[in-house]
């Protein structure tokens, strides 16, 4: 695993802080902001194993949690399922879920990530 430089690590964490303002504006009523607790979803914790949100996001760019885009993605997979799992089809956050997941894709595709790495050179 090779260690990056630190002027690379700044760029890849601009990339990742872009990224992550792209994907919290597709959720306006901050449901995936924060943590999910137990007193607004009952029994979430013995639930959902890996819980995942923006603010956890958020902190591990700017500790250098991630080293790829790759990862970065697999935690907003992993926030998308958690929603899935918990609550039912028919409910708001299973569909603002699946909408999300469907812009990650988007924003995470390669076209786009290839536009934002022009205009950030
Ligand atoms: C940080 O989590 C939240 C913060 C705020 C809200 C909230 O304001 N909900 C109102 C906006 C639509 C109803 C909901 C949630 C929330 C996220 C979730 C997820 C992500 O499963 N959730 C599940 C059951 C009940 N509430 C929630």
């Amino acid at each position: 695993k090779t260690t990056m430089s630190a002027s690379q690590r700044k760029a890849l964490n601009l990339v990742f802080m872009n990224l992550l303002r792209q994907l919290e504006r597709k959720d306006p009523h901050e449901i995936f902001k924060f943590p999910v607790n137990d007193i607004i979803a009952p029994g979430y914790s013995s639930v959902i194993k890996y819980p995942m949100d923006f603010s956890t996001m958020k902190n591990k760019i700017v500790t250098n949690r991630y080293d790829n885009l790759d990862e970065m993605k697999a935690d907003v997979e992993q926030m998308v399922e958690n929603c899935c799992i918990y609550n039912k089809e028919d409910t708001i956050y299973y569909q603002m879920a699946k909408k999300l997941l469907a812009s990650a894709t988007k924003i995470f595709s390669k076209d786009r990530l290839a536009s934002m790495l022009r205009s950030l050179s």
